[in-house]
């Protein structure tokens, strides 16, 4: 309820901030963070298409820099942005041209493949030059990605970088694919290619670590006062939005009320009713628009702009505050304790200061600047230093978006949701069964990570600034569900197997009190879809996901930070693998592997399942006696329904034997302690 308590929405008026400000050039530089980490799971062809659909933004080009971070230093990652900037060269102008709804040139075409005559033939022409051009392209990346190897007459000594390297153990690379070296409103935005430095003793700390990385090499190249940055699953859908953005980033009187604007994660290729509940949709438009009002949304990871002075730590009061005497004059203290912050490159403490005193702007020439980002890029960088920790992206969570704002907010920052339509940002969420369970297994882990770790928000409440209302949001711990929702999963298929009662009997009246409270509160989840315009469908459907969430990927999210606290083995961030969907006519169904993620929720089917074959017969005597303790486990089974269909499928959307032989003798041993302990039971 805490989370829904406080709904507000912010209108955007994009007109009125262009005729407030004077003239273009008072917005602020934006420099654009693209993360990818892995050439095979994350196709190259994607990363193209965020790229281009950012290159292609209304906002004047000169105040734009792309940097994309290849934690998997792949050349092919770095071909396929080679050839892309060539054909954004074309792509953009043509995106201004014709004022083309979505940017990114996959999904525009798809969308455009039927094109109807209406349109004039100056532009047709153009629309299938484009449109072949980008075929021709989408074809050489992906020969080049099958084939394991960039098409050799494209090898030139850019790719000296990539000979022979590992991809856990390399030099810093940088390189800059474009330079709008005359700074034109008309011309490309800068596009930088980062690859950080790795080595394999050193922790390289995920996505959080590619961001500090980002952050810095950003901050000695062209340092603009806003970042905004997106997964390279995800790409711009709406061209105003960096104008929405900016409109709640300068609309405030203080800019404490917006330290980062937050845009909904939107997902493209949804199935029918979500099968998966992947696709968040309750959760972006109700949960996060419903703690705006407290201290506001909470990061996302993606589809986000925020101020980088928030980033560097800045406390939100009074941005000049505690920093001010680090920055005042140059005497050897504060000199110290500077290089102890932020780490002892100067180009970088320069820039640091030129964000402090609001008059951020080009740093260097670009050729001095790259030496300076490969000494940021390095992985020894941020040793005994606050990177990591009162300084960027907080480390110690696989969901360091929520570790980022739990800083904010705890340093006294707001948030702020920011929902236009057509939305700003589509994604691509996980397709399939196991992807699904690993993501949430990732978050789940992330949030208890939080929760334990030394941010945790309990402190923050008590020590910081964070609000207790913030606090409570950020409490629902997704990880900690499955030690109650367990139990109550096999409680059913106990009172089945052992004849016993933990429900009033059926008919006393008091069987109204958890049957109403079964119902309202199913019914309150499914009026929160109506009032999305969900079907009723897709509340059965997530809800059913939940609980299979509940049994596999959060459970085993609570075991992995349970390890990692007994220092047994450290929590890994799985990168989703993103597929390109094809009309695949089984998309719907689950699908499953070995994982040993699929024994808790099988086994809590096969209990239930048992437990309903052995009160049949007496059901069908006429004795209702245990209806209660049989409804629940009906609802138990009809929640796994996935997994009972499981067992008939074959191939991948089927069980696998290994998984049902051991949930198998799991649920046999968990009826054999039923029968030894509880005497007088049915079996
Ligand atoms: O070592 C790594 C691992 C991941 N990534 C990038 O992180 C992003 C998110 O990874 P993905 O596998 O797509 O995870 P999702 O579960 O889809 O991501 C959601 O959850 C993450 C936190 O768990 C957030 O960071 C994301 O923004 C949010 O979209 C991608 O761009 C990756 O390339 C890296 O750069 N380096
Ligand atoms: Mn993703």
């Amino acid at each position: 309820m805490n989370q829904r308590w406080s709904m507000v929405q912010y209108r955007t008026y994009p007109n009125k901030l262009l005729k407030r400000l004077k003239t273009e050039s008072e917005l602020p530089a934006v420099d654009m963070f693209v993360t990818t980490a892995d050439a095979l799971k994350e196709p190259p062809i994607l990363t193209v298409n965020t790229v281009l659909s950012l290159l292609a933004v209304d906002y004047p080009a000169n105040k734009l820099a792309c940097y994309v971070s290849d934690d998997g230093a792949s050349p092919l990652t770095f071909y396929a942005l080679t050839e892309a900037v060539e054909y954004a060269k074309r792509w953009v102008p043509f995106c201004k041209k014709h004022g083309v709804s979505v940017r990114a040139p996959f999904m525009y075409f798809s969308q455009t493949s039927h094109i109807c005559n209406s349109f004039s033939s100056e532009f047709l022409t153009e629309w299938k030059k484009m449109k072949s051009e980008y075929d021709e392209l989408s074809k050489r990346i992906n020969e080049a990605v099958s084939s394991k190897s960039v098409p050799y007459p494209n090898i030139n000594e850019e790719f000296a970088a990539f000979s022979r390297m590992e991809n856990r153990d390399h030099p810093s690379i940088v390189k800059v694919i474009v330079e709008n070296r005359e700074r034109s409103i008309g011309g490309l935005p800068h596009v930088i290619y980062v690859s950080r430095e790795k080595r394999p003793k050193h922790p390289h700390h995920y996505k959080a670590g590619a961001m500090n990385v980002l952050t810095r090499v950003s901050a000695v190249m062209t340092n603009a006062p806003i970042i905004m940055n997106v997964d390279c699953d995800m790409f711009v859908n709406n061209p105003t939005c960096f104008y929405e953005a900016m409109c709640l980033l300068l609309g405030f009187k203080s800019e404490r009320e917006s330290a980062f604007v937050q845009f909904p994660q939107v997902f493209y290729g949804g199935l029918k009713d979500d099968p998966f509940g992947n696709q968040l949709k309750v959760l972006f438009s109700v949960v996060l628009a419903g703690i705006s009002a407290i201290q506001g949304p909470c990061y996302a990871g993606t589809g986000c702009f925020h101020r980088r002075k928030t980033i560097y730590g800045f406390p939100a009061e009074d941005s000049k505050g505690n920093f001010l005497e680090f920055f005042n004059g140059s005497n050897e203290a504060n000199m110290e304790e500077l290089i102890n912050r932020f780490g002892h490159c100067k180009e970088l403490l320069r820039s640091i200061l030129s964000i402090h005193l609001n008059k951020a702007g080009d740093t260097l020439s670009f050729e001095s600047a790259v030496e300076a980002a490969h000494i940021v890029a390095g992985c020894k960088y941020e040793n005994n230093t606050y990177w990591g920790d009162q300084v960027g992206w907080v480390y110690g969570s696989s969901t360091e978006d929520l570790l980022l704002s739990l800083k904010l907010f705890s340093t006294g920052w707001r948030s702020v949701y920011c929902t236009p339509q057509p939305p700003a940002f589509l994604g691509c969420a996980p397709s399939s069964g196991p992807e699904t369970l690993l993501q949430q297994r990732r978050w789940a882990a992330g949030q208890l990570e939080l929760f334990v770790g030394r941010h945790s928000p309990l402190l923050s409440t008590i020590t910081k600034k964070l609000e207790i209302r913030q606090c409570l949001a950020f409490l629902s711990i997704w990880a900690l569900r499955p030690i109650p929702e367990i139990f109550y999963s096999i409680l059913p298929a106990l009172s089945l197997l052992t004849n016993t009662h933990f429900m009033p009997k059926f008919p006393e009246p008091i069987v109204l009190i958890p049957i109403s409270l079964f119902v309202l509160f199913n019914f309150f989840g499914l009026m929160e879809y109506w009032r999305c315009n969900l079907s009723t469908r897709e509340w059965w459907n997530n809800q059913r996901m939940a609980r299979i969430n509940c049994a596999s990927g959060w459970l085993f999210g609570f075991f992995d930070v349970t390890l990692k606290l007994l220092g047994l083995s450290d929590i890994v961030f799985f990168v989703t693998p993103k597929d390109e969907r094809d009309n695949d006519p089984n998309a719907d169904k689950f699908t499953f592997n070995s994982d040993v993620m699929f024994i808790p929720p099988t086994t809590l089917l096969f209990l239930n399942l048992v437990g309903l074959v052995i009160i049949a017969p007496k059901l069908a005597r006429g004795d209702f006696n245990m209806l209660l303790e049989v409804l629940c486990s009906a609802w138990v089974v009809s929640c796994f329904n996935p997994f009972l269909k499981g067992l008939v499928r074959k191939g991948r959307y089927g069980l696998p034997w290994s998984i049902i032989c051991k949930s198998g003798a799991l649920a046999l041993m968990f009826i054999y302690i039923c029968k030894v302990h509880v005497q007088g039971g049915l079996i």
